[in-house]
């Protein structure tokens, strides 16, 4: 029999859960706790499931410490990936083929099956090396992070079950990086998923009149593009990074009267309307985005309405901007800097999260939570086509979580100086 140890497979490993279809809005579930839960057992790892939502299995496993009064360590990564656009891939997407440079193609391979499987493989090294941790290690395996964690992380972190923990630190996602230096995430933006709705007088095609439904979106989006453009100089410019303006996206476009050989060419139609991913970073001013959107981009003058389907505080629950300290009140930063560093790797600086993870809802809660996905000399390819990871940079990954977790797991200082400060 093969040795679990060896490189492949390790990989082979990584293959099958990559294999395992955990695509919304129909992910596999209990094919992938099974196959968590098997490996868990490989381990000698406690491990049991817990569904906050009938149906979405959160699955808990635990590495217990010789000391339990010390507070733990826990290890959040998310089971499900988004769809794909199966024909426009190299590889089938599921398939986690591996092609002549070892690059493993797959949905999840960078969005973050990967980084659930390095856990368990550093788990396994530190194991076989004799390693016992001191302070309780627990890891995640949560659902539906990508539609929003609300049936996922949100509730966990939220729950006794989760106080009873008695969790530290949270490491969770990050994203790759195309330089040989690894990304570090202490914060993060938060989504507001806007539409916005016009109305107008129906009429001819042929006629040129105003107020009608379409000619008053456009007016709203060319506002917004506007925005988007200001925002987007100061990127291009280099005086702010990703995570620290406000994005702005158009995402869809609703409008026209159907018929059977598409839309009816020759009306214009009384209602449109368009959908935004905006993301504000913690250092935002969202009073004032809000005036924006009534005043500008949605005024009753044009009769305009809007509506958000997810809009999430920038504070957490005592009301402060959700950011992980990264000074030397928090211990776990520095550890995290010097773990990577005596796994050969460089961090670079830490960096607000452009996008969103399930790391805020433990934010949210006060705790310290630092985004990392160890993936260097790698593109950033999340939601995207051929979306991959090559295996040696996986296996390169694998010895860096080795590091922390041993680091993590060991430290015996104290978990959080601010209270003293
Ligand atoms: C807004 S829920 C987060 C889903 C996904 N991670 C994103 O950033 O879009
Ligand atoms: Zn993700
Ligand atoms: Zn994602």
């Amino acid at each position: 029999e093969e040795d679990p140890l060896s490189s492949s497979s390790i990989v082979s490993r990584f293959q099958r859960y990559l294999q395992i279809n955990t695509v919304q809005p129909n992910p596999q579930y209990y094919e992938a706790a099974d196959f968590i839960i098997s490996q868990a057992k490989s381990l000698s790892l406690e491990y049991h499931t817990v569904e906050f939502v009938v149906g979405k299995p959160l699955v808990l496993l635990k590495w217990p410490g010789s000391n339990p009064n010390l507070p733990s360590i826990l290890l959040n990564s998310h089971t499900d990936v988004v769809p794909f656009e199966h024909h426009k891939w190299t590889h089938p997407p599921l398939g986690a083929h591996i092609d002549s440079h070892g690059n493993i193609y797959a949905r999840g391979s960078q969005d973050m099956k990967c980084v659930g499987m390095q856990y368990l493989e550093a788990i396994r090294r530190l194991k076989a090396s004799g390693f016992e941790p001191v302070r309780s290690v627990y890891l995640s395996f949560v659902p539906d992070e990508e539609i929003g964690g609300h049936g996922g992380a949100e509730k966990f972190a939220e729950s006794d079950e989760f106080k009873k923990l008695n969790v530290a630190i949270v490491l969770d996602e990050g994203l790759p990086s195309p330089s040989e230096n690894y990304r570090a995430f202490y914060g993060e933006r938060s989504p507001w998923w806007l539409v916005i709705k016009a109305v107008g007088a129906p009429g001819h095609g042929a006629k040129l009149y105003d107020n009608a439904a379409l000619e008053n979106l456009f007016k709203s989006i060319e506002s917004v593009r506007r925005f988007r453009a200001s925002q987007f100089d100061l990127l291009k410019a280099g005086l702010k990074a990703e995570g620290e303006v406000v994005s702005v996206n158009m995402v869809s476009l609703k409008a026209g009267t159907p018929s059977p050989t598409g839309f009816v060419m020759n009306l214009q139609p009384s209602e449109a309307e368009a959908g935004f991913d905006v993301r504000l970073p913690p250092t935002a001013d969202p009073e004032s985005l809000e005036r924006r959107i009534a005043e500008e981009w949605a005024p009753v003058s044009r009769n305009m309405t809007f509506e958000f389907k997810q809009k999430e505080s920038i504070y957490d629950k005592f009301g402060k901007p959700a950011l992980t300290a990264i000074d030397s009140s928090n211990p776990w930063w520095n550890l995290l800097e010097e773990a990577v560093r005596n796994a050969n790797g460089k961090l670079g600086n830490p960096e607000i999260f452009p996008a969103s993870t399930d790391a805020r809802y433990f934010r949210n809660q006060g705790l310290p939570a630092i985004g990392f996905s160890p993936m260097a000399n790698t593109p950033s390819l999340l939601h995207d086509h051929n979306e991959f990871l090559n295996q040696a940079e996986y296996l390169k990954g694998i010895e860096v979580y080795e590091s922390i977790i041993k680091s993590y797991a060991s430290y015996v200082g104290r978990d959080n100086f601010k209270d003293e400060l």
